[in-house]
């Protein structure tokens, strides 16, 4: 049977996406809980198969550290799937003035900010997981709360709940399939991902990449770059666009972009539906 990497424990959204995925495939897995999204991330190809990871949340943007490890591990990226994301309050104070720390996921704090800001008197303890989050303050014997996913909590359980503290009501993140060997995309792939890595920094460089596209009337969906880490004013560019990287006019695009930028391509998937 194969095994699937994500970040755990039971019950973490990274959860969720894995069972709506593997839901869908003929094949069976066995889903393998990791601490860390890196940790997660590191297990694909080793101990697991492939793994499920979130890579970006639409008001905030995309995760830092997940673009980092796909520029330096060699990972494919197979399929994407969106969910909606609802984060509540759970605490086992009577009043939100009373609570003394609050434990909270760290890409979780920046989707419920306005929240969090309401909260004066309160310690923010980031964790890697928002089940985690969950664990930890039920652990704890002082005054305490927890940004929690929506679905994870007896609304009874608790003295204080605040619903739907995420900033956004339409909050949603975009989670990535990664598999360590390629595979063959799917005929019905519409969409792909590369990276340009940059070793080949020169006036235009960026507009000659993006010329390859327009030309060719390639949309792009996405363009996001990370600093190189290695000389200030150096960056890799990510960049996704509609298209399966098999097909004729984009197989011409990638080859022209590929004469004089090194290209990482990670891989072509069915385009996930945003969510209204
Ligand atoms: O901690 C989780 O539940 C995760 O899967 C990471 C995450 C955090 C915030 C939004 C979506 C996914």
């Amino acid at each position: 049977m194969k095994k699937i990497a994500t970040l755990g424990p039971p019950g973490t959204f990274s959860d969720m996406a894995t069972g709506i995925y593997t839901a869908a495939q003929s094949d069976t897995f066995q889903v393998e809980y990791f601490p860390t999204i890196v940790g997660t991330l590191s297990e694909v190809g080793k101990s697991c198969d492939i793994g499920i990871i979130p890579i970006e949340n639409f008001s905030e943007g995309f995760i830092a550290l997940v673009l980092d490890e796909l520029i330096s591990a060699d990972l494919n990226v197979i399929d994407e799937i969106i969910l909606p994301i609802k984060f509540s309050m759970i605490s086992n104070a009577h009043s939100l003035s009373d609570i003394q720390q609050l434990y909270v996921q760290f890409v979780a704090r920046g989707q419920c900010c306005e929240f969090l800001e309401s909260l004066h008197n309160a310690k923010i303890i980031t964790t890697d997981s928002n089940i985690e989050s969950l664990n930890r303050f039920k652990d704890s014997d002082i005054p305490s709360a927890a940004i929690v996913p929506s679905t994870s909590y007896r609304k009874s359980d608790f003295p204080l709940v605040c619903e739907e503290v995420n900033d956004y009501k339409n909050n949603q993140t975009r989670f990535l399939v990664i598999s360590k060997v390629s595979q063959p995309a799917t005929v019905d792939a519409d969409k792909t991902s590369l990276i340009v890595l940059d070793d080949n920094d020169h006036p235009g460089y960026l507009g000659e990449v993006l010329l390859s596209f327009s030309k060719r009337n390639i949309n792009l969906t996405s363009i996001i770059s990370r600093p190189t880490r290695k000389t200030f004013g150096k960056y890799h560019f990510f960049i996704d666009f509609d298209g399966n990287a098999e097909d004729p006019v984009v197989a011409d695009a990638l080859k022209e972009i590929g004469k004089t930028n090194n290209v990482k391509l990670l891989g072509s998937y069915k385009k996930a539906k945003s969510l209204n």
